[in-house]
């Protein structure tokens, strides 16, 4: 590790990958004095952060989101853009989070120059992995990726931990035979903005058509965040790269449209607030659960109230006493 942390800073905003690279490595690594060090270098590299579209994806597995992001992605760099994309994958059932694992997923756009991809750090907890996706994210920012794209594989609460940190969340999904929304839970149909049918070809066209038809209505039932957007469904083969163009043009409509109304930037602060008081709880839980007293007196108290000899408010408030002392921890 370098020293003096304006070294990281200044190789994010150079650009060079190599110093990318080495920034999120801090931000990954538990070391205290790493994770002290990635703070400094992320305080410092925030006014250069916030241009990029921030976009989700999630898909059951075998949704097709590598062929999609792949797909996706070189679409977006032929254009011009700067594409990064990371994941979030708190199980890290995906080649152990190993980077080549995700190569191998992503293989063209894993060679192209205007393509960065990181794979989800490979232990933690969700919001632990969250929280260095988010910074994360924030550094791709800083090096001037125009897209930066989080995706997750969809267990527990992944879908709505990344829909707090993007702008725009999209869900892919296939249609398979009968009931299309059998597969889809409810929570994640709440925070799509956009959900594609992949694999809309060959014979699959109108199956894709069908269950289009049947995610408009479950979407029409809910009621959308914002009056300004009603969650589209669309259709697209991510294999044959029909119908990735639309989807980048829906995104950019949405853009256009959440910014004329200022609700894009509201969203953005409001996330940033969320985030700040979720570290904030995580935080005092730590805290909390490091005092030496709380680690003696827990488990009786937890025995007493149990047992019904205490009742659980005292237990609380009486763990709670413990903190205020000032030889605590
Ligand atoms: N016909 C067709 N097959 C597709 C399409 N997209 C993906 N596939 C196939 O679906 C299978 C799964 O695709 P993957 O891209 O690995 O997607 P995934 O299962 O979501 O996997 P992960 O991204 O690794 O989580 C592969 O065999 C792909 O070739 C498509 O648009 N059309």
């Amino acid at each position: 590790m370098f020293k003096d942390p304006q070294y990281y800073v200044q190789g994010v905003l150079d650009r060079n990958r190599l110093m990318l690279a080495r920034t999120i490595t801090l931000i990954e690594s538990a070391l205290p004095a790493h994770q002290e060090m990635a703070r400094t270098i992320i305080d410092r590299l925030l006014p250069h952060t916030g241009k990029a579209v921030r976009l989700g994806i999630t898909g059951v597995p075998g949704a097709g989101k590598s062929t999609f992001i792949e797909s996706f992605g070189t679409l977006l760099t032929e254009m011009g853009f700067r594409v990064a994309v990371l994941a979030i994958d708190p199980s890290s059932t995906r080649s152990g989070g190993s980077i080549l694992g995700d190569k191998t997923r992503m293989e063209k756009l894993a060679v192209n120059e205007m393509a960065f991809i990181r794979p989800s750090p490979s232990s933690g907890t969700l919001g632990g992995v969250a929280r260095k996706t988010r910074e994360t994210m924030l550094v791709c920012e800083a090096a001037g990726f125009d897209v930066v794209i989080v995706e997750t594989v969809g267990v527990g609460q992944s879908e709505t931990t990344v829909a707090s940190m993007v702008d725009f969340f999209l869900v892919l999904q296939i249609s398979g035979a009968g009931d299309e929304l059998q597969g889809i839970k409810k929570g994640v149909l709440e925070v799509a903005d956009a959900i594609v049918i992949n694999k809309a070809d060959g014979d699959n066209i109108s199956r894709a058509q069908m269950a289009r038809k049947e995610y408009e209505i479950a979407l029409h039932l809910l009621t959308p965040a914002t009056p300004t957007w009603s969650p589209p469904v669309l259709t697209c083969s991510a294999l044959k790269m029909t119908g990735i163009r639309e989807i980048w043009e829906m995104i950019l409509d949405y853009r256009e449209k959440m910014t004329a109304t200022g609700e894009l930037e509201r969203k953005r602060r409001d996330q940033a607030l969320d985030w700040m008081w979720f570290l904030l709880k995580e935080g005092l839980e730590e805290w909390f659960y490091r005092n030496s007293k709380v680690r003696e007196l827990l488990p009786e108290l937890k025995r007493d109230v149990e047992n019904g000899k205490t009742a659980p408010t005292v237990a609380a408030i009486a763990m709670l006493s413990l903190l205020d002392s000032k030889c605590a921890i």
